[in-house]
């Protein structure tokens, strides 16, 4: 047994046994537009066991971030409802009250974005921001937070943080920006960290470096990890399952290495054959055709029929997240007779590659 096979044989003995840290169910997102109220997302199922790694994938506008900006209430302004539930370690976040929550944002569930410039206080030297986590969530006295800070500094691969903990956000490249916000979101020693897509602003050398981060890190210290990209060689090369998104459903739920091989929602499939370093390196990528629906025009029935090569007249009603034997999940009635092809080739990490998939 390889050594990606062992994790994902982990990871699935993990699940099997543990209660799941996080199980969202019936997860509904809505919102408020100048034309009514739309429904962004719905039904959506999934869990996440303790220090497990999963990508939420999909392309743009498929639900990816509302669902875990949802996970700590930190929706847009126009946000008007949930439906479900969100249970993590047995508390519904979706009912909770706002004190509860904060108590939990950033302690028990912490969250990274793209843009750390955004996320980081331009005023503010970089070791007070991280220290002012670990301030409000424990009664830690000032010259114990800035070891702390220091140690944090110094796991996340930040060289010389006796130099850098004094330096402000805009002293630092891109890649310890997002260590130095990886270090401030695992202060408090979060169970679940969230990472929406960690890496795509990075410089595709630094990408590396930062998954390997938040791998190791999900390992040693058994954080779950929530990677949300559009990448699906970012998950292959990070995560032991990956969830599908579209359209603002979940549509497979499966381990990363049964997904790649053996895709069995039309749209995983899709997905795979078009990423370059995932596909056939002759001829042209297929790629899916059409575009993802937008909230106000989701169709009935499958909501990827209109762009799916396989559809039938079964597909006008609407489909359920199906067991599909083996712990995997999906959202097509066809899905054992279509025997849909895979990635053809093993993941390239490479930054060329990277680059390619830009
Ligand atoms: N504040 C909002 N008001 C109305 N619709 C919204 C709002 N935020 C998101 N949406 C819609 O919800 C759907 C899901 O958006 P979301 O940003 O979660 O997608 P995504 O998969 O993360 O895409 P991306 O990778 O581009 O961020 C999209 O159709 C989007 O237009």
């Amino acid at each position: 047994m390889g050594e990606g096979q062992l994790a994902q044989r982990k990871s699935e003995v993990a699940r099997e046994g543990a209660r799941p840290l996080l199980s969202v169910r019936g997860l509904g997102i809505r919102f408020k537009t100048t034309q009514g109220i739309w429904q962004a997302t719905r039904r959506i199922d999934f869990d996440i066991a303790p220090g497990e790694r999963v990508g939420i994938v999909g392309e743009s506008g498929c639900g990816k971030t509302i669902t875990g900006l949802s996970i700590l209430r930190l929706l847009p302004g126009n946000f008007a409802g949930l439906d479900g539930k969100i249970l993590f370690d047995g508390v519904d976040l979706a009912s909770c009250s706002a004190r509860q929550m904060r108590a939990i944002r950033g302690k028990r569930i912490a969250m990274i974005f793209q843009e750390p410039m955004s996320a980081l206080d331009p005023v503010f030297t970089v070791g007070h921001q991280i220290a002012e986590t670990l301030r409000v969530h424990s009664n830690v006295g000032e010259e114990e937070a800035r070891a702390r800070t220091l140690e944090m500094l110094r796991r996340v691969g930040i060289a010389s943080p006796e130099r850098r903990i004094d330096d402000y956000p805009h002293q630092l490249s891109g890649g310890m920006r997002q260590r130095v916000m990886i270090a401030a979101s695992l202060i408090c020693g979060p169970q679940l960290l969230i990472a929406d897509e960690p890496t795509t602003a990075l410089d595709v050398t630094v990408q590396a470096q930062i998954l390997e981060l938040l791998r190791d890190i999900s390992e040693t210290s058994k954080t779950a990890l929530m990677l949300i990209t559009h990448d699906l060689g970012v998950v292959a090369e990070t995560c032991t399952r990956m969830i599908t998104m579209y359209a603002g459903e979940v549509i497979e739920d499966a381990t990363v290495d049964e997904a790649l091989v053996r895709p069995l929602h039309p749209y995983t499939s899709g997905l795979l054959r078009s990423l370059p370093h995932l596909s056939p390196r002759h001829g042209r990528l297929p790629s899916i055709p059409g575009r993802v629906p937008s909230i106000t025009e989701m169709p009935a029935g499958c909501r990827f029929r209109a762009r799916c090569a396989h559809a039938a007249k079964g597909c006008e009603a609407e489909q359920k997240l199906q067991d599909a034997g083996g712990g995997r999940k999906v959202r097509c009635w066809r899905f054992a007779e279509l025997n849909l092809p895979g990635a053809l080739h093993p993941p390239d990490t490479s930054a060329s590659a990277r680059v390619a998939r830009q």
